[in-house]
C-alpha cells in the first residue's frame, strides 16, 4: 500500500478515537467524525485536492478545539506542517462566543492557502448540514444569521479554490445573502 494511505489511515483513527464521544447537533445524532470526514472528502473529491497535509488537516481540523488534543501532541504525530494547519483553523474557545466568530472574519484572509482550503470545505460541509436539517434548538434566524456569518469569512478565502467558492457562493445565493 502507498504511504500515503497508510498516512491517511492513521490519520483517520487517530481523529476518530478523539472524536468517539461527540455528536453532531442534529436529531439523530451524528457521530462528530462525520464532519472532519466529509471535510476532508469535500477537498479531494470537490476540491481535486491531492496535498496529504491538507487532508490530514481536514480530518484533524477540530480535534484541538473541540478534544483534549494539544497542538504538540499533533506536531509529534504527524509533524509541524499539519499541526501549523490545524492551529491556524482552531478557534479560541476561552474567548466569548460572538469575540470568537469576529475574529473568523478577521483573520481568514490571513491564513496560509493550506489553511484556507480547510476553512472553506469546512464552511461549505456545515451550510450543507444546515440545509439537510437544523440542529437541535436553533431557530430559522440563526440558521440564516450562519449563512450571513460564513459568507463574511468566505469573503476573506477566497482566490483559493474556485471550485469550493462557487459552490459556496451557490448556497449563499440560495439564502439571498449579499456576496
Ligand atoms: N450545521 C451544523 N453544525 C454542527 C452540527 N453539529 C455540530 N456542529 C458544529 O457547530 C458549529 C456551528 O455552530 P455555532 O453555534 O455557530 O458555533 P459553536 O458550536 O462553536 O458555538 C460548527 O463548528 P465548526 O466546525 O468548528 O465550524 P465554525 O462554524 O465554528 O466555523 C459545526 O461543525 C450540526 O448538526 N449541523
Ligand atoms: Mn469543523
Amino acid at each position: 500500500m502507498n504511504s500515503d494511505a497508510v498516512l491517511l489511515l492513521e490519520t483517520v483513527h487517530f481523529a476518530a478515537e478523539k472524536h468517539r464521544n461527540q455528536r453532531r447537533k442534529d436529531a439523530e445524532q451524528t457521530p462528530y467524525i462525520n464532519h472532519p470526514v466529509g471535510v476532508a472528502r469535500i477537498l479531494s473529491h470537490e476540491g481535486g485536492i491531492t496535498d496529504i497535509e491538507v487532508l490530514q488537516a481536514a480530518l484533524l481540523h477540530d480535534t484541538v478545539e473541540d478534544t483534549d488534543t494539544t497542538p504538540a501532541e499533533l506536531e509529534a504525530k504527524f509533524g509541524p506542517i499539519v499541526a501549523r494547519i490545524v492551529q491556524e483553523v482552531t478557534d479560541d474557545k476561552s474567548l466569548p462566543k460572538q469575540e470568537r466568530k469576529r475574529q473568523q472574519v478577521e483573520h481568514a484572509p490571513h491564513c496560509s492557502r493550506q489553511a484556507k482550503l480547510v476553512k472553506l470545505a469546512d464552511k461549505l460541509y456545515n451550510l450543507r448540514d444546515l440545509n439537510r436539517c437544523t440542529p437541535v434548538g436553533w431557530t430559522a434566524e440563526r440558521v440564516q444569521e450562519y449563512f450571513v456569518w460564513a459568507c463574511e469569512v468566505v469573503k476573506g478565502l477566497r482566490g483559493t479554490s474556485s471550485a469550493l467558492e462557487e459552490k459556496l457562493d451557490e448556497l449563499f445565493r440560495q439564502r439571498g445573502v449579499q456576496l
